[in-house]
């Protein structure tokens, strides 16, 4: 049998994603922030949401860690959200590979016309301990009041320069289950965004400390596939910090023994 292929009737159109580019650029050049609904459209929507729904079911999200220089603090304080790296060619996953096949291409066309910023974004998200993978994170926050603090994504140039959320969640209302996102935009417009995590929305944001932001507690299960991009030379020069760093540890080690 020849391989499922992908049904003509929803492979997004060249035209649709320039035109979804230029609405990227404009948003992001104008507020740092940029939300776009009806991304997918529904049968797709349903299909990534089954998928993920599926990984749930069998065990694949892990409490997120919190990756931070302060002394480790117990995770539920800071977050509650569970997570499961997702590269999107593993079996089961083949719409979240769409999702991220789409948002791959768009966020190239905004590239091309060297519109991110003074970012060149060429790579897409590696695990944040520096495997060379690319994967996207699916979350879940399970509800019983899970949040995430106010935080930056990547506050001390670890490369990351757009953090991109596509949504999953049917007729959320945010009076009855939380889970806003709200973002406190550090730029002159200093106007707070709160988004509503609803189904088969996409958002943008820059990933720096232009864009703290915070997950209010949730009180349902509240799912998103988020996609990091990066800045190619600054994550060289991340890398090459961190290299240094585990250079001067086995040294420090070495003159200990
Ligand atoms: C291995 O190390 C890891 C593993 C997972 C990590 C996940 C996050 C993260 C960051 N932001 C958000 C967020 O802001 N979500 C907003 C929303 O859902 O609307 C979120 O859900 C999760 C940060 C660092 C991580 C480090
Ligand atoms: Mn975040």
């Amino acid at each position: 049998t020849d391989a499922k292929k992908p049904d003509q009737s929803i492979i997004m159109s060249q035209q649709r994603k320039r035109h979804i580019a230029e609405y990227v650029i404009k948003c992001l050049k104008q507020y740092g922030i940029c939300v776009f609904d009806n991304f997918l459209g529904v049968q797709k929507g349903n299909e990534i949401f089954g998928e993920v729904k599926h990984l749930h079911s069998i065990g694949a999200f892990k409490d997120g860690q919190v990756v931070s220089e302060s002394v480790p603090r117990p995770t539920q304080t800071i977050r509650g959200d569970k997570i499961a790296w997702v590269a999107g060619h593993e079996p089961g996953c083949q719409n979240i590979g769409y999702l991220v096949e789409n948002i791959d291409s768009i966020i190239m066309l905004c590239n091309e016309r060297r519109a991110l910023d003074t970012y060149h974004v060429n790579g897409r998200t590696k695990l944040p301990v520096y495997f060379c993978t690319f994967l996207a994170m699916v979350a879940c926050y399970p509800g019983h009041a899970t949040r995430y603090v106010r935080h930056v994504d990547n506050p001390n140039q670890d490369g990351r320069c757009v953090t991109c959320i596509y949504y999953l969640n049917k007729n959320w209302n945010v009076q009855k289950s939380g889970g806003l996102l709200r973002i406190f935009p550090q730029g002159e417009s200093k106007v707070i965004a709160d988004i509503e995590p609803i189904f088969d929305r996409l958002l943008f944001f820059w990933s720096d400390r232009r864009n703290p932001h915070e997950v209010q507690p949730a009180y349902s299960t509240r799912y998103a596939i988020t996609v990091w991009y990066f800045d190619d030379k600054q994550r060289a020069a991340a890398k090459e910090r961190y290299m240094q760093q585990v250079l001067q540890q086995s040294s420090k080690q070495s003159s200990k023994t």
